[in-house]
């Protein structure tokens, strides 16, 4: 017998499953990555190329889906990266990225399911952090995560800056000399292995990463062409330093060169490799304005210049968020600029890294331990990899209401121990 009009009208409306979340397998692959193209607004096709690129450089049981009705609608990814502390230690990190909720599905807890999964199952593999570059600041507080370097973009008015007209290459013996790929594909890894272990912040490359900045692989989406390689040799024929850049083709119709270079990287073993880099950059016959990409906020260029005004600043901005996961691993991974005792209460509403920690620091290094001692300073997860990195002051987050002092001047004390001379940077976008 079917229901009458009266009985089938107060059956409750069926409500759709939530859809899972799985990881993804290899025939579902380019339906994720087509998903990944429409959270991120580009345009919702993959070519074969790029998707069995992608494919082969995909660790497919760190790459979350959600389906629904036969379609992707949620991605999410991680894969196991390096991270330089301070001291030039790397803790093994999980690198968040491909993170997206069609805007069909979004605010359903969909990227808050997929987070959980990944940062337990990142706990249980023994990573001592979580890493990502955030899309926007609000979305990743809430998970743990916290701003740890911060990035600034600079534009160069080259002909105010100043700099001598007549420079024709570095006073220090070094020589630059122009590369190309297949050069960069040789000297370019080691040469960024010797300059992350100096520069916390920075990040591991594997070797997708130099085959795509090299053009030796190819995205369809991401049309590459061949930069002006510049590599900076020191005195004794060392290869210190490398610059990339591209330039574009504008003349006024004056005929005068109103050319802009486009800095892609540039990174040097000493302070002498990355002025002689920038002074070669800002001194291109034609170029007259130079855009420097995301640079340490207190990178040497400005300084560099006669004329400091000459670089306005046009992008300051936080970059790597971090999440700590092992608070003991990593506190003990990094050393600390002065000798000094600390009780850290932690808290993390998702449980992985709470407790109460005591950290015995040294500049050589340091012990940290559960502990049942009063807190010098209490505070969350999130502000604990702020601080991390050493590019925030405990002082100024107290001030915030962000870390509680439980002892007189302990946020003081925290800096003294975790700050830096020269700030955090992480040259790379994952
Ligand atoms: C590492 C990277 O890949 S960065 C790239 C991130 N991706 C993007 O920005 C692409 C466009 N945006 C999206 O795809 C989605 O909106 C996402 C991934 C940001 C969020 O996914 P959702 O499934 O909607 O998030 P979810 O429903 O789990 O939200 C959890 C909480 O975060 C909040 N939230 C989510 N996104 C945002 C945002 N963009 N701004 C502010 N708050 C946000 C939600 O309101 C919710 O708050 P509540 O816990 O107080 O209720």
């Amino acid at each position: 017998m079917s229901p009458s009009r009266h009985e089938a009208a107060s059956v409750a409306p069926a409500v759709a499953p939530a859809p899972d979340i799985r990881t993804v397998c290899e025939a579902e692959f380019g339906d994720w990555l087509k998903a990944v193209n429409i959270g991120f607004l580009r345009p919702p096709v993959v070519a074969e190329n790029d998707l069995v690129n992608r494919l082969a450089n995909s660790d497919l049981s760190r790459t979350q889906g959600v389906f629904d009705n036969g379609r992707c609608v949620a991605t999410f990814r991680s894969f196991a990266q390096e991270l330089t502390v301070v001291g030039g230690a790397a803790i093994p990190t999980s690198a968040v990225t491909n993170v997206t909720v069609s805007p069909t599905h979004r605010r359903r807890g969909l990227l808050s399911r997929m987070m959980a999964n990944d940062l337990a199952a990142a706990k249980e593999r023994g990573e001592v952090a979580a890493t990502l570059i955030a899309a926007e600041y609000p979305i990743y507080g809430r998970y743990g995560f916290g701003p740890a370097t911060w990035t600034a973009e600079w534009e160069v008015d080259t002909g105010r800056a100043g700099l001598d007209p007549r420079w024709s290459g570095p006073e220090d013996g070094g020589r630059i000399d122009l590369a190309d790929a297949e050069d960069v594909r040789k000297l370019g890894p080691e040469l960024f292995e010797r300059f992350r272990a100096g520069q916390p912040g920075a990040v591991s490359r594997d070797t997708r990463w130099w085959d795509l900045s090299t053009g030796a692989s190819r995205r369809d989406d991401q049309p590459w062409t061949e930069p002006f390689w510049a590599v900076y040799r020191s005195a004794a024929g060392e290869v210190e330093g490398l610059a990339a850049y591209h330039a574009d083709e504008t003349w006024t119709d004056a005929k005068q060169p109103l050319n802009t270079a486009t800095v892609r990287g540039l990174i040097g073993l000493t302070p002498a490799a990355e002025r002689a880099l920038w002074h070669f950059v800002c001194s291109v016959d034609w170029i007259t304005k130079v855009r420097t990409g995301y640079r340490a906020p207190d990178d040497l260029l400005p300084l560099l210049l006669p004329d400091p005004r000459a670089a306005r600043m046009v992008t300051h901005a936080d970059f790597l968020w971090l999440r700590v996961l092992d608070v003991v691993r990593a506190l003990e991974a990094r050393t600390y600029a002065t000798s000094g005792v600390l009780v850290l209460e932690v808290t993390d509403a998702s449980g992985l890294a709470s407790g109460r920690y005591r950290l015995d620091a040294d500049p050589s290094g340091a012990t940290c331990a559960p502990t049942a001692s009063a807190p010098d300073l209490t505070l969350d997860v999130r502000e604990l990899g702020t601080l991390y990195l050493g590019d925030e002051s405990a002082v100024r987050l107290a001030a915030l209401g962000r870390v509680a002092e439980g002892t007189a001047g302990a946020a003081a004390r925290a800096d003294a121990l975790l700050r830096t001379p020269r700030r955090a940077w992480c040259p790379d976008m994952f």
